[in-house]
């Protein structure tokens, strides 16, 4: 995280925290990811190295609106209740869960997450990374960037979450990651019950 001379967050909404799962976990979270034979992300013909799984809520990126997943399965309640523990949210705002394979060569583009959802919790597991930042100025952009170390989770709330765009560059190793997400004001009108 990039920080002031005070220790303070660069980014203001970003916080994160380390070893919210140890070794095992993140060995049996990566085992269990895989398990859910994720798909290729595909967008308007165009078919991603990212592979993923959604439960609770899928973003359908052809039809451009979210559809009905399979409800998240019981071995990953208990870590969506630590990652809405750290986030200081009721665990059932979480309705969203993501899970990514990042094969060699896959990373993710610019971009804000889908406005129905507020808050993104992330986990990182496997290879280390760095999640990069953007925010558009009168001229081009201010940048920062943010390291998603392995085992430790992240939280993309306010500014950071609404004004900024983030990516991450493609890696030469494997790397998954597990978010959750809550629903913002507009997915709470949007969604079907
Ligand atoms: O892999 C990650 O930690 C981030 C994924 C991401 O930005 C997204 O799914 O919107
Ligand atoms: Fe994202």
């Amino acid at each position: 995280m990039m920080l002031d001379l005070f220790g303070t967050p660069v980014l203001p909404g970003l916080h994160t925290m380390p070893d919210i799962v140890d070794r095992d976990e993140e060995r049996m979270l990566i085992e269990r990811i895989d398990a859910t034979d994720p798909t290729p992300f595909k967008f308007q013909g165009w078919t991603g190295k990212r592979l993923t799984t959604s439960f609770g809520w899928a973003y359908d990126f052809e039809a451009g609106r979210p559809v009905a997943a399979e409800p998240m399965p019981d071995w990953l309640l208990p870590i969506r209740d630590r990652a809405a523990r750290f986030a200081r949210l009721d665990p059932l705002l979480l309705i969203q869960a993501l899970l990514i394979r990042y094969d060699p060569g896959a990373g993710i583009g610019w971009h804000r997450d889908r406005p129905v959802y507020e808050d993104v919790i992330g986990i990182s597991l496997g290879e280390p990374a760095t999640m990069r930042f953007r925010r558009r100025r009168e001229v081009g952009f201010e940048r920062a960037s943010a390291p998603l170390v392995p085992r430790a989770a992240y939280h993309l709330s306010g500014p950071v979450r609404h004004d900024w765009e983030h990516s991450i560059v493609e890696m030469d190793r494997p790397r998954w990651s597990i978010t959750f997400r809550s629903l913002s004001a507009i997915g709470r009108k949007t969604l079907p019950r």
